[in-house]
């Protein structure tokens, strides 16, 4: 009898290339039952069986006359067949010492002639074998033995295009995710993880086709840090990049989750506020300068705050987008002219 092989290192070589294969368990598959159903029938066999040996146990992955689709391996002739290349006969179970007393011949289903082909890579592991078997002693033609071969090639051709399937499968995810990282990279403003200006000009053309089509008001704002200019300067670039990625923080918590918030460029900001009055939106950038007055910088001096001067416009319906950001862009320089951070409404 073939004896429990767990720590056998063949056996364990055998088991990761059924694991690359994803064999084991899988589904059934009408591709292998018929390699199967032509081995029973060219052989004429009541049983034929494709089956793979695991370390503890042979798994049928077709199987014609068994109803089982797993034995033990002590039971296996597989587990003997797979020891040597080729073909594998036992003309009469119950004349081979190595079978006489194996269940499956002493008892059901009395199995007295077994014949399996190898099932084996193409770097020579070999995996199980496809069978075919009988109740009676008996022989197979050349012809019956060469076509066991052959099937026997063609289930190791058919796994072979399956693991291919399955890579070039994993490869289109890998290649999904991929596109989809570059897709957020590409829309994304490296310093502050918001919008860049050509990702928030995609939104703002949806928006405006969406208000054209519903009517409803929505509001754009742009603000600008003040004096910017000086904080670089006394404290260094790498202050007021912390001071442009704080201001990006607090306009994530004081806007809503359906805003649109981007950084369209330096020190300047954008963001559409959705179904929102323009006195609405004014009282968010109230906030903005409010928390922005209780905020220190890292990197600067304690009696540092920033301010920012805003601009807020009533996208409307009749209106395009070229002109309100224009627009917009005025109303911010008109904040600036009014001595800076204050919030100018049109
Ligand atoms: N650290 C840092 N500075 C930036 C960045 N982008 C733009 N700036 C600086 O922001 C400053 C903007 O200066 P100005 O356009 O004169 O505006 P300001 O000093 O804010 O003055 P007002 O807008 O008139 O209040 C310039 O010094 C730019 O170099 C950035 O990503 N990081």
């Amino acid at each position: 009898m073939a004896h429990n092989s767990n720590c056998d290192p063949q056996a364990l070589q055998r088991r990761a290339a059924l694991e690359r294969y994803h064999i084991l368990d899988s589904e059934r598959d009408q591709a292998f039952d018929d390699i199967n159903w032509l081995a029973a029938t060219i052989c004429d066999t009541p049983f034929a069986v494709i089956n793979f040996i695991d370390t503890d146990r042979q798994w049928f992955k077709s199987e014609i006359g068994f109803g089982i689709t797993q034995t033990e391996l002590d039971v296996s002739i597989c587990a003997h067949a797979i020891l040597q290349p080729g073909l594998f006969i036992v003309p009469d179970t119950l004349k081979d010492r190595r079978f006489d007393s194996n269940p499956l011949v002493t008892g059901d289903p009395q199995l007295r002639f077994y014949a399996g082909a190898l099932l084996e890579t193409p770097d020579g592991i070999a995996l199980g074998t496809l069978c075919v078997l009988d109740k009676r002693p008996r022989r197979l033609s050349e012809k019956q033995k060469q076509s066991l071969l052959k099937l026997a090639s063609q289930v190791m051709q058919l796994l072979a295009l399956y693991q291919t399937n399955e890579s070039q499968k994993l490869m289109l995810q890998e290649l999904d995710k991929t596109r989809a990282q570059l897709r957020v990279l590409a829309a994304t403003d490296p310093l502050t993880g918001l919008l860049n200006r050509r990702a928030f000009n995609e939104r703002l053309q949806q928006e405006s086709a969406r208000i054209k089509r519903s009517k409803q008001t929505s509001a754009l704002l742009m603000a600008d840090l003040d004096h910017f200019k000086a904080i670089n300067d006394r404290f260094g670039h790498s202050a007021g990049d912390q001071a442009i990625k704080i201001f990006a923080d607090i306009c994530r918590r004081v806007f809503r989750q359906s805003d649109v918030i981007c950084r369209w460029g330096g020190e300047e900001f954008m963001v559409l506020l959705p179904d929102t009055e323009k006195h609405q939106a004014g009282r968010v950038a109230d906030r903005l300068h409010q928390v922005l007055s209780v905020t220190e910088i890292p990197g600067t001096a304690d009696d540092i705050h920033l301010t920012i001067s805003v601009g807020i416009l009533a996208l409307e319906p009749t209106r395009d987008i070229d002109s309100a950001l224009l627009q917009v862009d005025q109303l911010l320089y008109d904040a600036k002219h009014s001595g800076r951070n204050i919030t100018v409404l049109n």
